[in-house]
């Protein structure tokens, strides 16, 4: 594919997808489109003409059953129109080399479906979860972020600290034991972290960490680098005004750089 060709999913009440297209497109994306889950079904839009693929923040089902529960047992058991599994098309479009990003309710979907933190596509084995926050109420908010040198994550090269708006009532990372979020750390899958914003270190201090999260985790990436899942809305910082105090001249690198970061690394694959 000689172009980035990003695809942005929507449906089932997904309400970030406008911005999200609009922020792949700055950040130098060929084509952004917004694709609905049933157009990937009837077969109409093919997973496999695309190279970026997006899933929004929203509230899928309206997190019945829990954020992106029931959206992750769909893609888990629908099938095209033509009776293939859709799960199928979507592991072809990752090993094809394709890049995926979830961002809040798609990170969400990600971890319940089981391809974060990841272990290859073979068998989709949920690992971890994301829980209620600790405060037992939605936040809203913008908090400081640190991303992970180590970390293989092809979405957060070069990137320091970042400063991101969260909005989310289910964002507390749950790993299935503690061997599992010992193994996160350990191999560098975790590419974003809540920091004190005085100190710079990961923190789980209310509300720079607005979860509860261990070690302050707000994003993970598999052995790839080429999936990455964040509770922070990169999309919603896409000019130098969404910054809260950009009138008292502050300023923080634009969540887009995540997204230009995934669209570099398309090019420098053709
Ligand atoms: N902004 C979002 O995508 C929110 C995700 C989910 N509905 C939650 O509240 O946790």
């Amino acid at each position: 594919m000689s172009k980035v060709r990003v695809l942005v999913l929507a449906g089932y009440g997904t309400n970030c997808q406008r911005e999200t297209a609009h922020a792949a497109m700055l950040a130098g994306a060929d084509e952004a489109v917004i694709v609905h889950f049933s157009e990937l079904l009837s077969g109409e839009v093919h997973l496999g003409d695309f190279n970026f693929l997006i899933f929004p923040g929203g509230f899928l089902d309206g997190d019945d059953l829990g954020a992106a529960q029931a959206a992750a047992l769909r893609w888990r058991y629908a099938r095209t129109s033509s009776g293939k599994p859709l799960v199928d098309e979507l592991k072809r479009f990752f090993e094809a080399g394709g890049l995926i990003l979830g961002i809040c309710n798609g990170f969400q979907l990600l971890v319940k479906l089981g391809m974060l933190p990841g272990t290859g596509t073979e068998d989709f084995q949920r690992q971890v979860s994301l829980g209620h926050n600790d405060s037992a109420r939605f936040e809203d908010r913008w908090v400081h972020l640190r991303t992970d040198s180590q970390s293989p994550c092809v979405f957060t090269r070069g990137l320091d600290r970042m400063y991101l708006p969260v909005r989310h009532g289910e964002g507390k990372l749950v790993p299935r034991d503690e061997e599992t979020l010992a193994e996160l750390e350990q191999s560098a899958l975790v590419a974003l972290r809540y920091i004190h914003p005085e100190s710079g270190e990961a923190t789980m201090e209310y509300p720079h960490n607005p979860n509860g999260s261990p070690s302050g985790i707000a994003g993970l990436t598999d052995p790839s680098g080429r999936i990455l899942g964040l509770m922070p809305h990169p999309e919603a910082f896409n000019h130098p005004t969404n910054h809260p105090s950009w009138t008292r001249g502050d300023q923080a690198p634009l969540g887009i750089e995540l997204l230009a970061n995934g669209v570099k690394y398309l090019r420098t694959q053709m």
